[in-house]
C-alpha cells in the first residue's frame, strides 16, 4: 500500500544542512496499523509527512496505492491527498467553524458531493466517532479527546484509504488516549483503512499496531511484528523504549540479580499458552528448582502474553528447556 525506497531528506538551517532521514526503506501493507517510534529529532514527523508529500524527499521513491507521488502534477497530488487523511497532535481544527463545518471542510474545498450529500456524510461520520450530539458546538467548547474525534471525522470525510496520525494522542491523558486508540482500531477493523502512526510511546504501539519500525538518527534500526519487537528487542534504542514502557531499570535489575544463585532465564508465553500452568509441570518432570524474579502478563493488541524472569538451579536444565520449547514457550538465557 505504501512503499518508501531509499528516502533521503535534509533541511537547510542557515548555512548548514540538517539531515533528517538518511536512506529509509519502508513497506506498509494495505489494512495494517503500522507504528513508527523514535525519540525527539529521530525523523518521525519528516517520515510521516513524506507519505503525503507535505515534505518532499531529496531523493528516493514514494508510492501510495501503486501511485508514484513524486511523478504527479499539482492536480494529481491534490487527488492523491484526498485518499490520504491525516490527524495531528494539536488537532488543527478551524476555531471559527462548528464541529459539523470542520468535518465538512475537506469536502467543501475539494468541491465534492452536493450540500445534502455532505450533510449526510458529516452526520454519519459524527455518529461513527461518537459526537452525533455535538455537531453545532465550536472546538473551544470541546475536550481534547472530543477535538481529536472531530479531527478523525474530518480526516475520514473524503473516504481515504490511508490515515496518517502525527502524535495523535500525545496531548491527551491516558484514559482519553486509550479511547482514541480504540476508535482508531475500530476504524481500521471496520473500514479496512491502512493506518500509519508516529509516537514516542511504546504503549501506543503495543495497544494498536500490527507492525512497528524504530527510527533512530534518521535510520530504521529495527522493524517487525509488534510482539516480536516488543518482547525480544534487538537494538539498544528499542530496548530503551521497552524498558521505559515497563518502567524497568536495567542497571538496578542486574544489581538485584547479582545475589541470586543459579542460572537466570527469561520465558515468553504467547496467546492462550499464557494462562496454562506449565511451570509446575516442567519443574516436576525435570527436577528443577525455580524462583520467580519478575513477571508480567499483558496484551499486545488482542494477543495475551506473559514474560517471566526466573532463577533455576538443580535438576535437568536441558530437559526443562526442551519441554518448555515443545510447548511453544520461548526460552532465553540471561545469565
Ligand atoms: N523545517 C525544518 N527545518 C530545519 N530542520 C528541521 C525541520 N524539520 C525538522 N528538522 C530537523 O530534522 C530532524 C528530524 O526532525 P523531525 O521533526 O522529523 O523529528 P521527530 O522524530 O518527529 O521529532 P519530534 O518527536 O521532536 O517531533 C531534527 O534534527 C529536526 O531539528
Amino acid at each position: 500500500m505504501i512503499s518508501l525506497e531509499q528516502i533521503h531528506k535534509s533541511y537547510a538551517l542557515g548555512e548548514r544542512r540538517v539531515t533528517a532521514l538518511r536512506g529509509v526503506d519502508l513497506q506498509i501493507a494495505a489494512g495494517e496499523v503500522f507504528g513508527i517510534i523514535g525519540a525527539s529529532g529521530a525523523g518521525k514527523s519528516t517520515l510521516l509527512r513524506l507519505i503525503n508529500l507535505l515534505e518532499r524527499p531529496d531523493s528516493g521513491r514514494v508510492q501510495v496505492a501503486g501511485e508514484d507521488l513524486l511523478a504527479l502534477d499539482e492536480a494529481g497530488l491534490r487527488g492523491a491527498r484526498q485518499r490520504i487523511g491525516m490527524i495531528f497532535q494539536h488537532f488543527n481544527l478551524l476555531a471559527s467553524k462548528t464541529v459539523a463545518e470542520n468535518v465538512a471542510w475537506p469536502l467543501k474545498i475539494a468541491g465534492l458531493l452536493s450540500p445534502e450529500q455532505r450533510e449526510a456524510r458529516v452526520a454519519a461520520l459524527l455518529q461513527r466517532v461518537g459526537l452525533a450530539d455535538q455537531a453545532h458546538k465550536y472546538p473551544a467548547q470541546l475536550s481534547g479527546g472530543q477535538k481529536q474525534r472531530v479531527g478523525i471525522a474530518r480526516a475520514l470525510a473524503t473516504e481515504p484509504r490511508v490515515l496518517l496520525c502525527d502524535e495523535a494522542t500525545s496531548a491527551l491523558d491516558p484514559e482519553t488516549t486509550r479511547s482514541i486508540l480504540a476508535l482508531l482500531a475500530e476504524i481500521n477493523r471496520e473500514l479496512g483503512l491502512t493506518i500509519v502512526l508516529i509516537t514516542h510511546e511504546m504503549e501506543v504501539v503495543r495497544r494498536v499496531c500490527d507492525r512497528v519500525a524504530v527510527l533512530d538518527g534518521g535510520l530504521i534500526v529495527e522493524q517487525g511484528p509488534v510482539a516480536e519487537v516488543f518482547l525480544h528487542p534487538q537494538h539498544a534504542t528499542t530496548r530503551r523504549f521497552v524498558q521505559e514502557a515497563e518502567q524497568v531499570d536495567e542497571g538496578q535489575l542486574s544489581d538485584d540479580y547479582a545475589h541470586v544463585p543459579g542460572r537466570i532465564l527469561q520465558l515468553t508465553f504467547r496467546g492462550e499458552r499464557t494462562y496454562e500452568p506449565l511451570l509446575g509441570e516442567v519443574a516436576r518432570r525435570s527436577g528443577l528448582d525455580f524462583g520467580i524474579l519478575s513477571g508480567r502478563i499483558d496484551r499486545i493488541k488482542d494477543e495475551p502474553y506473559g514474560q517471566l524472569v526466573i532463577s533455576v538451579s538443580g535438576g535437568d536444565l536441558a530437559a526443562a528447556t526442551a519441554l518448555l520449547q515443545e510447548r511453544g514457550v520461548r526460552v532465553e538465557v540471561q545469565r
